[in-house]
């Protein structure tokens, strides 16, 4: 199943330095970790915002569900999820 999610990051401006850059470094790490999985398939930057815009092709719901809730950021995150279906115009 196909997911567009759409997240925002806000983190606190006076977090600790040492757990922000713990934060973000495990957020990288589990990132490309399901990127080589196959299950994040897309994840780009929303230019000029500190937001990306993801795919990911999940098993089910649930399991979306649980990948969102194990970010690292996902505390500081505002998250939007459309589920997605074929366009009839598309090609691929
Ligand atoms: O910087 C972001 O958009 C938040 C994020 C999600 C995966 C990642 O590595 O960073």
């Amino acid at each position: 199943m196909l997911f567009a999610v759409h997240m925002t990051v806000n983190l606190p401006p006076d977090l600790d330095a040492e757990a922000r850059a713990t934060t973000l470094a495990a957020e990288k790490e589990y990132a490309q970790r399901l990127q080589h999985s196959g299950e994040w398939l897309h994840l780009w930057r929303c230019a000029g915002q500190y937001a990306n815009l993801s795919v990911f092709d999940v098993a089910d719901n649930d399991r979306l569900n649980e990948i969102l809730w194990g970010l690292p950021l996902f505390p500081y995150m505002d998250i939007t999820v459309t589920p997605l279906s074929q366009h009839p115009s598309a090609l691929h």
